[in-house]
């Protein structure tokens, strides 16, 4: 039997097959359901000794919670990949893995076309206040009492907080219905990668977008980036579109900019408090809420888990991770300066 362990957290679904194959380099163990104390007292009984990297699955957050500084301290000190599976890692203090020296990944590029369709969707249907005449048919009265005229998004300016992979396929598909396209990063994009969008400042983007998608990664800086000051800064009728994470935007503040009418309709599929949905929320037909099925496709379930194992594979072959998380590959860069 290999020495060294892999650990997978949750399960695979679509390339179990590629996980086994990793049996000819590594001893594979599995925590399948089970609670967070449970998986805090294997690591520590020794359970995982040998292990030295970690799948973690998509849904092994409801299993273990986050991997916050409690748990990763008792992590084993053979550890040193966490391969996680999701675009997003705010699941995970990277700092605390980064203090243990222990190299995270995370699956970028495999999520981008999905959630950029869900993002569309939402947009279009937030754009015709659709969940409005889809409630009304679905109760039997037609198009109901208050279905209302929608909006085109031919000639609108569409403002993509975030112009990442995921924000550019967002642009990509918005081209095609006629929007024009703005953007604002912290660092503007090279030509090739920026296209025909507009680099804009953040005030820029709030004051002159007709619809504002976010798709940037919530971290302590993007927290609440979207709040009451910033709605404020908004034109009146603005259509917010959130497939990113829902605590980028004060949720509270996107209930009353909504009851204003300062925003006429926004598109969610990410929460605050997942799985909690804020009330003022639910009850606003102007609103189009989906439970974060962003990346809910056979197709893209299947590349994200495959890029998963690929890089917990490379770790472990090569000693580097393919996709590693953004902060810990600008750290390891300029410490080899
Ligand atoms: O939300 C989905 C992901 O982070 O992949």
């Amino acid at each position: 039997m290999p020495a060294q362990a892999a650990l997978l957290i949750g399960d695979i679904d679509h390339a179990r097959k590629a996980w086994e194959d990793l049996s000819s380099i590594l001893t594979l163990k599995e925590f399948p359901n089970g609670t967070r104390s449970e998986f805090l007292q294997n690591c520590k009984d020794g359970k995982y000794d040998d292990v030295v990297a970690i799948y973690r699955s998509n849904t092994s957050n409801k299993i273990t919670g986050n991997f916050n500084e409690e748990l990763i301290s008792v992590l084993p000190k053979s550890l040193k990949y966490i391969c996680h599976n999701g675009a997003g890692y705010d699941n995970i203090d990277v700092i605390a893995c980064s203090e243990r020296g222990i190299s995270v990944s995370s699956t970028p590029v495999a999520v981008n076309n999905a959630t950029a369709d869900v993002g569309i969707f939402l947009m279009i249907g937030a754009l015709r206040q659709a969940y409005i005449p889809l409630t009304a048919i679905r109760a039997g009265t037609w198009q109901g009492k208050d279905t209302r005229l929608g909006h085109d998004p031919q000639g609108k300016t569409l403002g993509i907080l975030g112009m990442g992979g995921i924000g550019r396929e967002i642009a990509v598909r918005a081209r095609a219905f006629g929007m024009k396209i703005q953007y604002h990063n912290r660092s503007r994009l090279s030509a090739e990668l920026e296209g025909d969008a507009k680099y804009v400042s953040f005030d820029d983007l709030l004051a002159s977008s007709d619809v504002l998608s976010l798709n940037l990664s919530l971290n302590a800086s993007t927290r609440h980036i979207i709040g009451e000051r910033e709605f404020k800064k908004m034109k009146d009728g603005i259509v917010i579109v959130n497939t990113a994470r829902g605590a980028l935007i004060d949720e509270k503040a996107l209930v009353d900019a909504l009851e204003s009418g300062k925003v006429r309709s926004a598109g969610l599929d990410v929460y605050e408090n997942e799985p909690e949905v804020e009330p003022g929320l639910l009850k606003n037909p102007r609103v189009m809420l989906l439970p974060h099925i962003g990346t809910m496709t056979f197709e893209t379930q299947k590349d994200m888990e495959i890029l998963v194992l690929d890089n917990l594979r490379s770790a472990v072959e090569k000693g580097e991770l393919l996709t590693q998380v953004p902060e810990q590959k600008k750290a390891k860069n300029s410490s080899n300066l």
